[in-house]
């Protein structure tokens, strides 16, 4: 059996999976080698370079470049709809790449990762009722709670300490995780209170290549296996501990019923399923999925923003200045939701922020349908990858003017950059796979931001200063951030 699982994998990875690409009239651009084996791309992952090689790769070849033998990205604003769009008329939907995201230790899919369209659009409306704006308001005093910890936590750091720095990465992640964990499983993980990730919250994010390797063992059968073969037994027990700590967690929270007294996601989707029976489609395991997938995409993106943020404002002390003006111009009781989306800079230095430093970096990619689809007016055959890099097209001059340049001013009217393509940035994605968390992400930080820059005055501690060279597996590698923070009310 081994030797026919090798033979098989030695024609994988260096024969052209998917032929129909390679028919003289589909020349597409890129690499030679990448396009004859995907051992290339995967070679850059495993190196944490995914994102840089996409960038310079459509630096060199253009708009759009073959990264592997069924492998294209893409960079032009009209490509996001054509790849992640909706299916319409005759049109099929390209549906998600199993090998990008896939299921849980016990096969489980989320909401995420799961690839059959059907079965999507149904789990998302279960869902849709916990991330709407009403979800929003009602969860804006347990955002308010979890942020009044964030900052007892820094002033007693900047009173006490104010010689050393704090590192801001894992104070935005527990704060983050805290707010997510009590929306996904009903009770708080306690993270501020401790200034400490819990074992729990380690094991998924201590180790971030975890998430390239478990990539590769998806596309290689060979690897998988000798994954499976060499982990070391106490790290797959650990896995499994981890999971039913998930598992038995979802299940206590649903055990206590629809209203908890709080507006948690089980609440508003239950809710829901009181009128439309969604909820109860769904097995304990795959709600254990969707905790779990709640917990990976809500908490560390948005923190990994703020960061990225407070690091770019902090090397251009002039956006700092306009912004801390615009922020202190307010008065305490104005840090609310529906004041601060009426601020123009701090929504221009949010969405620079995401275009410099996206917080899902990477080529999120879709398989064609059967058949193919059309891609930017050229006929894609079926089987095939396709993706916006969204690190590639933010930094890209044919889509962005001074695309390396920290410039929030470039969302304003009239600043010189009416030319840029708006178009092609997407952070959340787009069509029906977007991102069902924008809402909450968007509200998170800038409330956090927002509260954060009226209370104190931050300085980069010298540690930090190179702090954007970051390597990427799936995620940003990011090293602590060290910053000093002085209480100025
Ligand atoms: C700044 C913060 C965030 C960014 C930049 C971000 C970005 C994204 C992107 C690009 C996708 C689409 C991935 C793809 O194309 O395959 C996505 C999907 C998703 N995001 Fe977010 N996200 C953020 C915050 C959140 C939050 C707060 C939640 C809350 C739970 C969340 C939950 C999800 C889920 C569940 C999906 C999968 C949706 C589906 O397949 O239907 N995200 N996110």
């Amino acid at each position: 059996m081994y030797i026919s699982i090798l033979c098989a994998n030695v024609s994988q990875v260096f024969r052209t999976k998917y032929s129909p690409l390679l028919k003289p009239q589909q020349q597409v651009p890129g690499p030679k080698l990448a396009a004859a084996t995907g051992l290339v791309f995967f070679y850059k992952l495993m190196r944490g370079e995914e994102v840089a090689w996409e960038n310079a790769m459509h630096k060199k070849y253009g708009e759009v470049v073959r990264l592997g033998p069924d492998r294209l990205t893409y960079i032009s604003a009209r490509a996001w709809k054509d790849i992640a769009g909706p299916g319409a008329g005759k049109r099929l939907e390209n549906t998600k790449d199993r090998t990008t995201l896939g299921p849980n230790i016990h096969g489980d899919n989320s909401m995420g990762s799961e690839p059959i369209t059907t079965v999507h659009r149904s789990r998302r409306r279960v869902y849709a009722p916990a991330f709407s704006e009403r979800a929003l308001k009602l969860q804006e005093p347990l955002i308010l709670g979890y942020l009044n910890s964030l900052l007892r936590i820094i002033k007693n750091e900047a009173t006490s300490n104010h010689d050393t720095g704090m590192d801001m990465v894992k104070l935005l992640n527990c704060m983050t995780f805290d707010v997510m964990a009590d929306l996904a499983f009903g009770e708080p993980l306690g993270l501020l209170e401790q200034s400490e990730y819990t074992p729990w919250v380690q094991a998924i994010f201590g180790n971030v290549i975890k998430l390239s390797i478990s990539r590769l063992a998806r596309e290689y059968k060979l690897f998988d296996l000798l994954l499976k073969v060499f982990t070391p037994k106490s790290v797959a027990e650990s896995a499994h501990t981890h999971y039913n700590h998930s598992f038995d967690r979802v299940v206590k929270r649903l055990g206590r019923g629809i209203d908890i007294g709080k507006p948690d996601i089980w609440k508003l989707a239950m809710e829901n399923n009181e009128k439309n029976e969604n909820v109860s489609d769904l097995s304990k395991r795959q709600m254990t999925a969707d905790a779990g997938g709640f917990m990976m995409a809500g908490t560390e993106t948005t923190a990994t923003l703020l960061s990225g943020l407070l690091f770019l404002l902090l090397k251009h002390p002039e956006k700092m200045q306009r912004l801390q003006a615009e922020i202190r111009a307010l008065g305490k009781e104005d840090l609310r939701l529906e004041t601060l989306y009426k601020l123009p800079f701090m929504a221009a230095c949010i969405s620079e922020g995401l275009r410099v430093y996206p917080p899902a970096p990477i080529a999120f990619f879709r398989t064609t349908p059967k058949g193919g689809n059309m891609i930017c007016g050229e006929w894609i055959p079926e089987r095939t990858r396709v993706a916006v890099p969204h690190y590639a097209a933010y930094h890209s001059p044919s889509n962005f003017k001074d695309p390396e340049s920290f410039i929030p001013e470039r969302w304003l009217p009239g600043a010189g950059y009416d030319s840029d393509r708006k178009d092609a940035f997407n952070p959340f994605s787009v069509g029906p796979r977007n991102c069902i968390g924008q809402n909450l992400a968007n509200h998170e930080m800038r409330i956090i931001l927002a509260t954060l820059i009226w209370h104190f005055d931050f300085e980069l501690c010298p540690e930090s200063e190179g702090w954007l060279n970051q390597k990427v597996h799936f995620l940003w590698v990011k090293p602590k951030l060290f910053l000093k923070a002085k209480y100025i009310r």
